[in-house]
């Protein structure tokens, strides 16, 4: 007996005719992506469009999936990531129907000179906290953390983007990261300045690989710079590996030590890497000391 039709709009499988499609608002590697309206709702959202050709040449079928697959265990979460409304597809192409991140990306509000200070560091920081608990919960790591994939939603508040580099942790990798050095081969490597050692040394990616990329990412909402900067990969993974990065003046002890803990060579040494209630550590710092975490309020101006 086949199932009834579903009744309302919203259940029924999308296609490229129920949006009106306005202007690129990125371009990854290998997608773009639209601000697109609902002509039923009226409702803006992000349509990441990728070509079937090109994922089938470039064998990427696998990294779309991956993509899906997270934003549909991530869906469930409250805030803090990009939401998978639905996809569908036409004979050319696949669409991710997502949330649309209004506000851009936190790339370019710490770079230029504006008004980013310590206060936005520590809230934007605190968000990324609460992310990546979350995405602990779920069992995920993100695996290419960076300011380009933190975009701001209409609120000011953080989402999360770009999953298709990111990997679930099962018993077994949990296992094999406790007995330490256990070797086994990587399949991915994030951004060179971001990627953390053990991706670096074919080591297995843990949690602890997107508190290293925590820690690069508050160096910079500081720093306006990456700890780990050359002018080559090859160099910045020497230094990455050696640890050789310093602090500019900008830092203060407090900042300092909290980065100096997350930057470290070994995962499991890391700030938060052993949290049995992850990642109290990292909230218990101070740090974070002026942040109420069942409350974080509303973001800082960032105008
Ligand atoms: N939900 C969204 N809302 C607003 N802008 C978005 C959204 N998703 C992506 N973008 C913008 O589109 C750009 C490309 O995003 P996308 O995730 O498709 O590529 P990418 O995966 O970041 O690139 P690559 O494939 O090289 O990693 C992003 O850098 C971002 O600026
Ligand atoms: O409609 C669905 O949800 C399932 C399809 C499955 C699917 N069809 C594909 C065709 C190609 Cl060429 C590549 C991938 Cl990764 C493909 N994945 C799909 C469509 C769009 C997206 Cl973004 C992901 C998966």
């Amino acid at each position: 007996m086949t199932p009834p039709p579903p009744s309302d709009e919203t259940a029924r499988k999308r296609s490229a005719s129920d949006f009106v499609f306005g202007k690129v608002i990125g371009e990854g590697s290998f997608s773009t992506v639209y601000l697109a309206k609902d002509i039923h709702t009226n409702k803006e959202f992000a349509i990441k469009v990728l070509e079937k050709r090109h994922m089938i040449r470039e064998k990427k079928m696998e990294y779309v999936l991956r993509e899906k697959k997270m934003l549909q265990i991530l869906s469930g979460c409250p805030n803090y990531f990009v939401k998978l409304y639905c996809t569908f597809q036409d004979v050319e192409r696949l669409y991710f129907v997502l949330t649309y991140a209004k506000n851009g990306e936190l790339l370019p509000h710490i770079t230029k000179n504006g008004s980013w200070n310590l206060e936005c560091t520590k809230y934007y920081a605190a968000e990324l906290v609460l992310a990546l608990e979350q995405l602990n919960a779920k069992g995920i790591v993100h695996r290419d953390l960076k300011p380009e994939n933190i975009l701001f939603d209409e609120n000011w508040h953080i989402l999360l983007i770009d999953f298709g580099s990111a990997k679930i942790m099962t018993a077994e990798d949990k296992k094999e990261n406790e007995e330490d050095g256990k070797k086994r081969k990587n399949s991915f490597v994030g951004t060179a300045q971001y990627v953390s050692p053990e991706i670096l040394r074919n080591l297995e990616t843990s949690y602890a690989s997107d508190l290293w990329a925590l820690g690069c990412i508050i160096y910079q909402m500081v720093s306006r710079l990456h700890p780990f900067h050359a002018g080559s990969e090859y160099l910045i993974f020497q230094k990455i590996l050696k640890l050789e990065y310093e602090f500019t003046e900008e830092f203060d002890e407090t900042t300092k030590d909290l980065v100096k803990k997350l930057l470290v060579l070994n995962p499991t040494k890391r700030l938060g890497a052993t949290d049995i209630k992850p990642y109290s550590s990292i909230r218990q710092h101070e740090f974070f000391s002026d942040i109420d975490w069942d409350n974080i309020g509303p973001p800082p101006k960032i105008l």
